[in-house]
């Protein structure tokens, strides 16, 4: 193993995670792990150089404080505390150390080196993930998004052709989306990649179906069973790669911390499938992911591409989805994506996209009357997702935008952008 490991123990700190970066930011690999692990699984780690007990205001779970193993304190890893007056900890602070501290203890105390890079980072996990599958086979879902293509890419890189993996073609994807999964993983990177299309599938379920949590049900749904379907197909498949990332991991709720929303890799697979997990990206933040997957020779456009709800645009061809609208909002978002690229907004923008909602408005076209789907355009800025703020474009840039629209795309005859901030709009539209 080529890096250093500081082990966080997780006492009900609110701040693990600052404290993880901090510790990385110094160039040495940090990790948080629950309070009560065992002495053994703490052995087993690779490379420990020295434990942190952070504690805080979580650390009272159902009515009783929680605590370390006695052990741990006896098994000679330099050891200080945060916020965790019972601990027997001969150096016990309170409040996250300042970065004078924090590099006497990373540095003198525990001697660790600031050796924590994506280089080493991936070379150690190759390592790891050999280990755990062995000559093995592993099954990945893999959708084109952040996740899943960089476990891909870094799978791909530890076991080659052992890994197996399935795209799903549900017929909501973004335009060329598919297209370039299999460019880039089967042509470019030689990937074992089966690819579905299921969108005729997808399409029929969803006919008729206009509130959007059954429209969300219903993709999801069928998803794990054309998964599972393939996974049936193939044979001795002992495991699942996954592209749970670490925030996944605390929104899911740690064992202080209270569930925030269940965490959406492919779950909800028949017991009977059952596979031990595969998820080398489960410790790190999501522009960390990203780093990882620039080194491993991901395209850019893959790597940085915005946020994109699962159930794809099917969540932004508002109310029941019809073919015609569907076409309507990816030939839209195709040109809008365009068009801020060239302006240079996609650096800028968080998140931008166009929906089609389910009526027509009145208009003119060739001399003649027209009854036609308007587009609405959204584009916002947020730092965390829980606020947003409305892009206030260029309107030299939306002019371009829309003019492209109203020639480009059929059954259209209305562009709109939406002027609204989250709250009390949320970001998607359902
Ligand atoms: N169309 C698809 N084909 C194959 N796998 C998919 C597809 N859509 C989703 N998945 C799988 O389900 C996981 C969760 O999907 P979700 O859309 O919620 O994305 P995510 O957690 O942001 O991950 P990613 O960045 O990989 O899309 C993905 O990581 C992937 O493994």
């Amino acid at each position: 193993m080529r890096q250093d490991l500081i082990v966080i123990l997780d006492l009900g700190s609110t701040q693990n995670t600052v404290l993880a970066r901090e510790i990385r930011a110094l160039g040495v690999y940090s990790e948080i792990h629950p309070h009560d692990i065992t002495p053994k699984a703490l052995r087993d780690l690779p490379n420990v150089k020295g434990i942190i007990l952070n504690g805080g205001e979580n650390r009272v779970v159902d009515g009783q404080a929680v605590e370390v193993c006695e052990e741990l304190y006896g098994m000679g890893y330099p050891m200080i505390s945060i916020d965790y007056p019972q601990s027997k900890c001969a150096t016990q602070l309170a409040g996250i150390p300042d970065q004078d501290a924090l590099k006497k203890f990373l540095f003198q105390d525990c001697k660790a080196e600031a050796n924590w890079n994506m280089k080493n980072f991936i070379e150690d996990q190759t390592e790891l993930i050999r280990q755990q599958v062995g000559d093995k086979k592993v099954l990945l879902a893999l959708s084109g998004g952040v996740d899943s293509s960089v476990v891909a890419a870094m799978l791909i890189r530890a076991i080659g052709q052992q890994l197996v993996c399935v795209h799903v073609n549900h017929g909501l994807m973004r335009k060329n989306e598919s297209e370039s999964v299999v460019k880039v993983f089967r042509d470019e990177l030689h990937a074992n990649l089966i690819y579905v299309d299921a969108s005729e599938r997808f399409l029929d379920k969803l006919a008729g179906v206009a509130d959007p949590e059954q429209k969300r049900k219903i993709i999801g749904g069928e998803f794990i069973r054309v998964f599972e379907e393939e996974a049936r197909k193939l044979e001795g498949i002992d495991f699942l790669g996954q592209g749970t990332i670490y925030p996944d991991i605390i929104e899911s709720g740690t064992k202080t911390a209270k569930m925030v929303k269940s965490h959406h890799n492919v779950g909800g697979l028949p017991e009977d499938l059952k596979f031990q997990l595969v998820e080398p990206l489960k410790q790190l933040f999501k522009d960390e992911v990203r780093a990882c997957g620039v080194e491993l020779g991901l395209p850019h456009d893959m790597v940085y591409r915005q946020p994109f709800p699962g159930p794809g645009l099917g969540v932004r061809c508002l109310g029941a989805i019809t073919r015609d609208r569907l076409e309507a909002v990816r030939e839209s978002d195709a040109i809008l994506r365009e068009e801020f690229a060239k302006a240079g907004l996609d650096k800028k923008v968080w998140q931008y996209f166009t929906v089609v909602p389910d009526f027509k408005s009145v208009g003119m076209k060739n001399n003649a009357r027209v009854f036609e789907y308007m587009v609405i355009i959204r584009a916002i800025n947020t730092v965390d997702a829980m606020t947003a703020s409305v892009e206030k474009a260029d309107w030299n840039v939306l002019e371009r935008i829309t003019e492209r629209i109203l020639a480009e795309v059929e059954n259209v005859n209305r562009v709109c952008y939406d002027m609204s901030p989250k709250p009390p709009a949320t970001i998607e539209f359902e």
